[in-house]
């Protein structure tokens, strides 16, 4: 049965230490993915590489670090990038286009229904959508940093039915190989708990960005959104398709019984909170456990400067993050009646849209 694949590869895969790009990385996976196109699936790439392809081009002797210079490099670099996809398709008969994303695009839901429409466009004409982050215009605090999350994301947007991860190491480990060689890997991650996180460290080599870590994390963002998840090594003819088929040589994360709608992805994953409300003891209980809206009388905090309809984060008496919703008050109306019983916030604020500071149907867990 054909179904919608989304690859990413990293940057550990298709260069080394000193930069430039491998033509042999390239067309490799490209004979792997047009294997399965000519099959029927329908593919979408996500690839790093810009900054690791145009930093030596430039003339830089190391990956630069400073942001200025990873964006020349990329812009360097993602044409160059394009341009081996390109040719490496192109000799199966695969048209390729190109892609480029910011975090800020997923936070307007305009932009990303837009960039949704292309995409199955291209995919209705057996396109094959190459997507990387648009490094030149991306500021650093609204960075993807790596390509783990977009690759999640797109796979969301994509409603895809797998997501292969491709990386220079073959799974989650219980500590990072490369200083511990007696770490054990695992097959299978049924929950994403914080025991796993822990676990998953950051890049080992100096071309890679988020490590273990960010790819855990881009895991249990695609998972809830139905898309299982292959995070492993692709060397060797034939590895591309056992990634999917479920015996690859890697940690496969499985998805939850059921996927979260799309504007409850939206709310837990691309959005940017505003604010946080601390809540006390009861009121978590309420949202994590019973089901329910947040009422002012289980806040205690507030902070940030947001308007009514705006993205907060909530978090608990710990500090920890417990979720994000659709806040209903503005942050300065929100003081006045933190603390309160319902019958008394009227009273202090007089006409009201909506009691709830957060609705439970405008909340997600995370
Ligand atoms: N628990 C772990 N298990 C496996 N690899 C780990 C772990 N913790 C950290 N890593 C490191 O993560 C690296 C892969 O991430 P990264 O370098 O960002 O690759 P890519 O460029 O493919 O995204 C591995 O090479 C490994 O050194
Ligand atoms: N957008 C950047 C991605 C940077 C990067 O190294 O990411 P990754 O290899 O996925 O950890 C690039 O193309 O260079």
């Amino acid at each position: 049965m054909s179904s919608r694949i989304v690859v990413k590869i990293g940057s550990s895969s298709l260069t080394g230490d000193e930069g430039g790009l491998s033509t042999d990385a390239i067309s490799f996976f490209a004979a792997e993915m047009a294997a399965l196109h000519a099959e029927g699936h329908e593919l979408l790439l996500v690839t790093s590489g810009a900054v690791a392809a145009g930093f030596r081009e430039i003339g830089y002797r190391f990956r630069p670090k400073q942001l200025h210079e990873k964006q020349a490099a990329a812009a360097v670099g993602q044409a160059l990038l394009m341009q081996a996809y390109q040719q490496a398709f192109k000799s199966h008969g695969i048209t390729t286009a190109q892609i480029l994303l910011t975090r800020s695009d997923f936070l307007i839901r305009k932009r990303m229904n837009n960039a949704r429409r292309a995409m199955e466009e291209l995919l209705q004409q057996r396109v094959l959508p190459i997507f990387n982050e648009n490094d030149t215009v991306s500021v650093d605090e609204l960075k993807f940093g790596d390509n783990d999350m977009l690759s999640a994301l797109v796979a969301n947007l994509s409603k895809a039915g797998h997501l292969s991860i491709i990386t220079d190491m073959d799974g989650l480990y219980t500590a990072d190989p490369r200083k511990h060689p007696q770490a054990v890997r695992f097959d299978r991650i049924e929950e994403i708990t914080e025991e796993i996180y822990a676990l998953a460290g950051g890049s080992g080599s100096s071309v890679g960005t988020g490590g273990m870590r960010s790819k855990v994390e881009a895991a249990k963002v695609a998972v809830r959104g139905g898309v299982p998840v292959f995070v492993g090594r692709v060397a060797d003819p034939g590895d591309l398709r056992r990634s999917i088929e479920g015996t690859g040589r890697g940690t496969y994360f499985d998805t939850h019984l059921s996927s979260l709608p799309v504007k409850k992805q939206w709310l837990g994953f691309m959005s940017t909170p505003l604010g946080t409300v601390h809540v006390d003891t009861g009121a978590a209980e309420a949202l994590l456990h019973g089901g329910h809206s947040l009422l002012p009388v289980g806040v205690v905090n507030v902070e940030g400067t947001f308007h009514a309809g705006d993205v907060v984060e909530v978090t608990g008496t710990d500090k920890r993050i417990l979720g994000r919703g659709i806040v209903n008050y503005d942050d300065d109306q929100l003081r006045s009646i933190q603390g309160l019983p319902s019958g008394e916030v009227i009273g202090k604020i007089g006409t009201i849209h909506r009691l709830e500071v957060i609705h439970r149907d405008e909340w997600i867990t995370l």
